[in-house]
């Protein structure tokens, strides 16, 4: 978990979110966290979701938490917990005959960080939440409705702290498909406002991949073009070919100046390795991984 300082956003996140689908979104979102709602962004891996979140967290101005969400996660994280035993010793043996021992065990409390968000009223982001337990989740359900956090197991005099009213929430997720993700709960979902997020269009892809590598725009087109034709190779939506595969080219093709060449040989490779594990993510059982490494390396001669 990380608590992010307050900054504006850069250059390249401005001009991607002055498109009309995201200023339109983020407008949308900054009005339901307003009015109290969580929002929750889900869509396939890769395409901006936890940026935008993150973006629009810092509109808010409130000190940002970003939680990421996993198997391990548990309340004792979030709430915190008594974690061990602080033990002080006096042994005194002023006198030669006289031997005193006088110990004091107190047990330490580690308050967990949404036990601060939410009593000073932080914008937080659970990025993947549907990574974490269920149970572990349903924490939220009692911040969401009641407005409280219960201050489960932890034995402290208080059984909850009150939500502080400039508390707020945005969630990602990944849709159910994805490897390693719950089913989120029904419970849940229905205090949120969920809006689905898409691929960005080509154009803002490449100002993004050129922005963050100072690549020409020729070359990071034909690297993003690259990614999107083998992403339309798949059989099914749990695709991970996105704008950070296009990134990750681009950021390698720049640090040792690869030719940006479908016929050169370190261009195929790196296309092969950032786009085959992928691939065969969302192909069918049946294609051979010789078939997808064809596939792939007839989309890279394209380049
Ligand atoms: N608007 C943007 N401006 C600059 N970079 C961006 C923008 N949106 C996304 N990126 C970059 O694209 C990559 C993927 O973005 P991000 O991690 O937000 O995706 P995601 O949808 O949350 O992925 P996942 O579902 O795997 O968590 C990151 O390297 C991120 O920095």
């Amino acid at each position: 978990m990380t608590i992010l300082k307050d900054s504006t956003s850069n250059q390249t996140q401005q001009d991607v979110y002055n498109d009309p689908y995201f200023k339109s979104l983020i407008q949308r979102s900054l009005r339901y966290l307003k009015t109290g709602y969580p929002v929750h962004f889900t869509g396939p891996s890769g395409i901006g979701k936890t940026t935008l979140a993150l973006h629009i967290a810092k509109q808010r101005q409130r000190p940002v938490l970003l939680i990421n969400g996993n198997k391990e996660l548990s309340n004792e994280d979030l709430i915190g917990a008594y974690t061990g035993y602080r033990r002080k010793k006096l042994n005194d043996n002023f006198v030669r005959t006289v031997h005193k021992i006088e110990e004091n065990i107190s047990e330490e409390w580690v308050q967990g960080r949404l036990y601060e968000a939410v009593k000073e009223g932080y914008t937080v982001v659970y990025d993947e939440f549907t990574r974490s337990q269920p149970e572990t989740n349903n924490l939220f359900l009692s911040i969401l409705e009641e407005k409280i956090l219960p201050l489960y197991g932890t034995k402290r005099t208080a059984s909850h702290i009150d939500v502080h009213p400039n508390f707020s929430v945005i969630f990602t997720s990944n849709p159910a498909e994805y490897a390693g993700v719950y089913q989120s709960q029904d419970a849940l979902l229905d205090r949120m406002v969920t809006l689905p997020v898409e691929y960005m269009d080509e154009e803002a892809e490449v100002a993004i991949v050129m922005k963050k590598t100072k690549l020409r725009k020729y070359k990071a087109e034909a690297i993003v073009q690259f990614v999107n034709r083998v992403r339309n190779l798949c059989d099914n939506d749990i695709a991970s070919l996105s704008l950070r595969s296009s990134l990750m080219i681009a950021q390698v093709v720049e640090k040792y100046d690869i030719k940006v060449d479908g016929n050169d040989e370190e261009f195929q490779d790196l296309c092969m390795d950032i786009t085959l594990f992928p691939l065969r993510s969302c192909s069918d059982e049946s294609e051979s991984i010789d078939d997808l490494r064809d596939k792939i390396l007839a989309e890279c001669r394209e380049v």
